[in-house]
């Protein structure tokens, strides 16, 4: 629950909000962002592709049902600074092991509570996301206002290192082995693993900076390129390191930072979003089979497709590239931004938003049993 000290946030172009302390009593400074979630705040905390954002929560009600030991993403809070309404006064779940606020504080996340985030939300929508500060220890907002205007932006962020594991780590397949899955680690979360443990795969998650013979000495028969916060023009280890994987026909799978990673591979470029997708209930067509999906997003960034401006609509044909045809196999139906990549003629294949969600939706789920149909496929014809 908010403590009774004054709290402020103050966006880059000068708009203030008034509050209460949330968490932590300090300052903080990121990227203001918005997540449309009713559920999921534990997921959305720990999921490192946070990492320098400060996250408004549109949903008015947060941390009612506390925290528990199962939902965490990774082994840590990444957000920059927490913004919510109305936070629950006391946590009421089975599962709950102790409050949301504790937790932030114990963290050192600070935040601020009280504010209208709906109203803060329509404003980050029509001027697009930009640089925040969140303070219960200034009370003046034009001197936090002059250090939010130095803090660092989000486009141009190079993030993958500070949220990479040091080591790698094995998460061993459910039942029987069937595959082996080297993960270059930009910033995954828990999820992932599962989900692909659940199709008999062993997943070797390794750090950001391997190369291409650290991912075939773990005995990979295929590649996943994970999420992961930051600019995806900044990630040109990772995609000279897909380049390879695409040369040498490796069966790849990656998701969102990973998606765009490999439409770089592949030659098209990246751009910001206004004010980006986050949230789980974001409609998402798959052209392959003209289903919708109701899916989870957490992305400020997308591919362009070659000859068109973003949010025009997406080109049905194939497009070609240095490795072959390739195929724009989703897109977002609230505007258009492309969600999937698959190529033609190698294999593989990505998506922009989150099959693996946790808190669900699990629409997308059938793509983790594509990939191990790829794995598959490559096996045969090996
Ligand atoms: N979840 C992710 O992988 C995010 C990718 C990238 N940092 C973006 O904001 O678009």
């Amino acid at each position: 629950m908010a403590n009774r000290r004054a709290a402020i946030l103050v966006l880059e172009d000068g708009r203030t909000f008034h509050g209460e302390a949330y968490g932590r009593v300090g300052e903080t400074f990121g990227e203001a962002v918005f997540n449309t979630g009713m559920t999921g705040y534990q997921e959305t905390l720990t999921d490192p592709s946070y990492h320098r954002q400060v996250v408004v929560q549109t949903a008015p009600h947060i941390g009612n049902t506390g925290v528990n030991d199962e939902d965490d993403e990774s082994s840590r809070i990444w957000v920059a600074g927490y913004v919510v309404r109305d936070p629950a006064r006391t946590a009421s779940n089975w599962r709950a092991t102790g409050g949301l606020a504790e937790r932030l504080d114990a963290e050192g996340v600070v935040g601020i509570a009280g504010v209208d985030t709906r109203a803060l939300t329509r404003h980050l929508r029509e001027r697009g996301a930009m640089r925040v500060g969140v303070s219960s220890v200034e009370t003046d907002p034009r001197a936090l206002l002059a250090r939010v205007r130095q803090a660092p932006a989000m486009v141009g962020a190079d993030l993958s290192a500070e949220v990479t594991t040091a080591r790698p780590y094995v998460v061993e397949a459910d039942g029987t082995h069937r595959f082996t899955v080297a993960a270059l680690d930009l910033g995954i979360k828990r999820n992932v693993p599962r989900r692909l443990a659940a199709r008999g795969v062993t997943t070797h998650v390794l750090p950001a900076t391997s190369t291409i013979d650290d991912l075939l000495a773990v005995g990979a028969d295929a590649v996943f390129l994970s999420p992961g916060p930051g600019d995806p023009a900044t990630a040109d280890a990772p995609v000279a390191l897909a380049r390879e994987v695409l040369t040498r026909r490796i069966p790849l799978f990656g998701i969102c930072f990973g998606s765009q990673i490999l439409g770089r591979a592949l030659g098209f470029g990246t751009y910001k979003l206004g004010y980006g997708h986050r949230g789980i209930n974001q409609p998402v067509l798959d052209r392959a089979t003209g289903k919708v999906e109701v899916t989870s997003h957490n992305h400020g960034f997308a591919v362009q497709f070659p000859g068109a401006e973003p949010g025009a609509v997406v080109p049905d044909r194939i497009i070609d590239t240095e490795f072959g045809g390739v195929e724009i196999s989703h897109v977002c139906l609230n505007d258009n931004v492309v969600e999937g990549l698959r190529a033609k003629d190698v294999p593989a294949f990505t998506v922009q938003y989150h099959p693996e969600a946790a808190a669900g939706p699990h629409d997308a789920d059938y793509l983790f049993d594509r990939f191990a149909q790829l794995i598959e496929g490559g096996k045969q014809h090996a």
